[in-house]
């Protein structure tokens, strides 16, 4: 069923009061936008994996600021009804706060998502709140933050140690206090997310965050079949590559059978025309 109306902020806040749980995918062009509206899916998230599946790098390191507010706006004009949000690419938020402040703001404005996220340890608080009052929707992002991979050693899970776990609650509390309107928990234990869930009144969305978040987000090429390593917590949910190549095979083999182009594919030369064509004037 398509999405028949705006989901909102206001919606997702509903869906963790009423225990509804919403369904995220990650997207990164208008055309699939406009596909997983019409499916029902209800929030889409610009994510900065875009360097991994759209720029093809081994991390999310190199994707600009300039690209991902153009996909965000892609998808945006894609799914109008849908609650989109955007990541702020790594260092984009980084350095002074002024600056910091400029880029969400350039991101919020210029792509017209509904929020932006942004992967924070507690130090983030001051620039949470100078966004938060500055009017800007901001998911906060914790546990495997991948744009932190040097400092955190590789993309491992989080919030398996009873202390990095109560780090990770705190910090979900302090983004809480400095005004974030969610929370994005990505590879951690469902512990984390049940504490977290309990000691905010925020929506969470998990990333293999186990079952009680309040919605859930995967990149979706891992969940499709167009990625060849897929972290455990992606669901399979069909195969998209094997009709695709089947489909580029096919058209190889029209051109190399000479059955492409054909007649229905050409445009005509009026008789009169053809006849005057190439004749000296
Ligand atoms: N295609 C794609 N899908 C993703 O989910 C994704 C990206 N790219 N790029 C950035 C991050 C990296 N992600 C990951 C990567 C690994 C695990 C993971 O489960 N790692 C294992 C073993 C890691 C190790 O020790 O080498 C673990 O048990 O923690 C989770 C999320 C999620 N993100
Ligand atoms: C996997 C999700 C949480 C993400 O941040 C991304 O796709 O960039
Ligand atoms: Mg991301």
């Amino acid at each position: 069923m398509p999405l028949s109306s705006k989901f909102t902020l206001a919606n997702l806040r509903a869906a963790r009061t009423e225990g509804t749980k919403v369904p995220m995918l990650t997207c990164y062009d208008y055309t699939t936008a406009r596909l997983m509206q019409q499916a029902g899916v209800p929030a889409l998230l610009v994510g900065d994996s875009a360097a991994n599946v759209i720029l093809g790098h081994p991390t999310t390191l190199p994707v600009p600021l300039s690209f991902m507010i153009e996909i965000a706006a892609a998808v945006r004009r894609g799914a109008p009804a849908a609650f989109v949000v955007a990541d702020m690419p790594f260092g984009s938020y980084a350095g002074s706060l002024g600056t910091a402040v400029r880029h969400v703001c350039q991101m919020a404005s210029r792509s017209g998502c509904d929020a932006v996220k942004l992967e924070v340890t507690v130090g983030h608080s001051k620039l949470v709140r100078s966004l938060a009052d500055a009017g800007v929707a901001v998911m906060a992002h914790l546990g495997l933050r991948p744009q932190s991979v040097a400092t955190l050693g590789g993309y491992k899970a989080q919030g398996r140690t009873a202390r990095q776990a109560d780090e990770i609650v705190a910090t979900a509390r302090a983004m809480e206090q400095a005004g974030a309107v969610a929370i994005l928990l990505e590879a951690v234990p469902n512990e984390v997310s049940a504490a977290i869930v309990e000691q905010t009144s925020l929506p969470v969305i998990g990333c293999g965050a186990g079952p009680s978040c309040h919605g859930f987000v995967f990149v979706t090429h891992d969940a499709v079949g167009l990625t060849d390593h897929t972290p455990r917590f992606a669901p399979k949910l069909g195969d998209l590559a094997t009709p695709a190549i089947e489909c580029y095979r096919r058209y190889v083999q029209q051109v190399s059978e000479g059955r492409y182009p054909s007649a229905e594919h050409g445009y005509e030369m009026p008789a009169a025309e053809r006849a005057e064509f190439g004749k000296p004037f």
